[in-house]
């Protein structure tokens, strides 16, 4: 069973949008040099307005603990993405109180050091987050072994099936479900998340 977050949610409509198509998490995106950018108040009522069984994420760059856990809280999500160059002691500091994803930039094949960071998850990106630049898959290989492998950078419709054929506990996309930067696609978000929906279907009868 892969999973499908969807990240870079600023508007209303489209975390609805998301939740009703069958998405499992929603990611907001609190780094304020981002075009989905969104202050910890603005993403309250989005993500309290979603049913309590899909996911919200709150997606950080390089901001201290302390910021993290005091925004998390005042956005009222559930799961911390740490998108930046954190040092493990700052994903341990803010997974006493939240799951951590650890999101990786690739600029070549991915390092297995990475396997033994501290986080429940890791989300492996290409170099520019929300650029929608895919990169080549074989790069992933060394973080193959990790139980909760999630896949982002330039997916779309049309590249998802080889992503998900390596069958990762989750998938991630933003820019490639997007009519405009931080404004989603409802018929891109439907075929994309019909999909994975149909995938999954597939597997379980195999
Ligand atoms: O989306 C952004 O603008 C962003 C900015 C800074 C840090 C992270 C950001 N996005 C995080 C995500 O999880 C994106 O979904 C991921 O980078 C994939 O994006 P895309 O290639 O556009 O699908």
């Amino acid at each position: 069973m892969t999973r499908a977050k969807i990240c870079g949610i600023t508007r209303l409509e489209d975390a609805l949008w998301a939740e009703a198509l069958g998405a499992w998490a929603l990611g907001f995106v609190l780094v304020p040099s981002s075009r989905r950018y969104l202050s910890p108040e603005a993403v309250r009522p989005i993500a309290r307005a979603v049913g309590p069984l899909v996911v919200r994420v709150g997606v950080f760059a390089n901001t201290p603990p302390e910021a993290v856990l005091r925004q998390m809280e005042a956005a009222g999500l559930q799961v911390v993405q740490l998108h930046g160059d954190e040092p493990p002691e700052w994903a341990e500091q803010v997974g006493r109180f939240f799951p951590v994803i650890k999101a990786i930039r690739l600029f070549g094949p991915a390092s297995a050091g990475w396997l033994s960071y501290p986080a429940e998850a890791l989300l492996v990106d290409g170099a520019s987050p929300g650029s929608g630049r895919a990169y080549p898959l074989e790069w992933l290989e060394p973080l193959r072994p990790h139980p909760r492998l999630i896949i982002a950078g330039g997916l779309t419709v049309e590249n998802l099936l080889a992503v998900l054929a390596l069958k990762p506990y989750g998938v991630d996309v933003s820019s490639g479900v997007e009519a405009a930067p931080g404004r989603k696609d409802p018929e891109k978000l439907r075929g994309f998340l019909g999909q994975v929906a149909r995938f999954n279907g597939a597997s379980q009868n195999q």
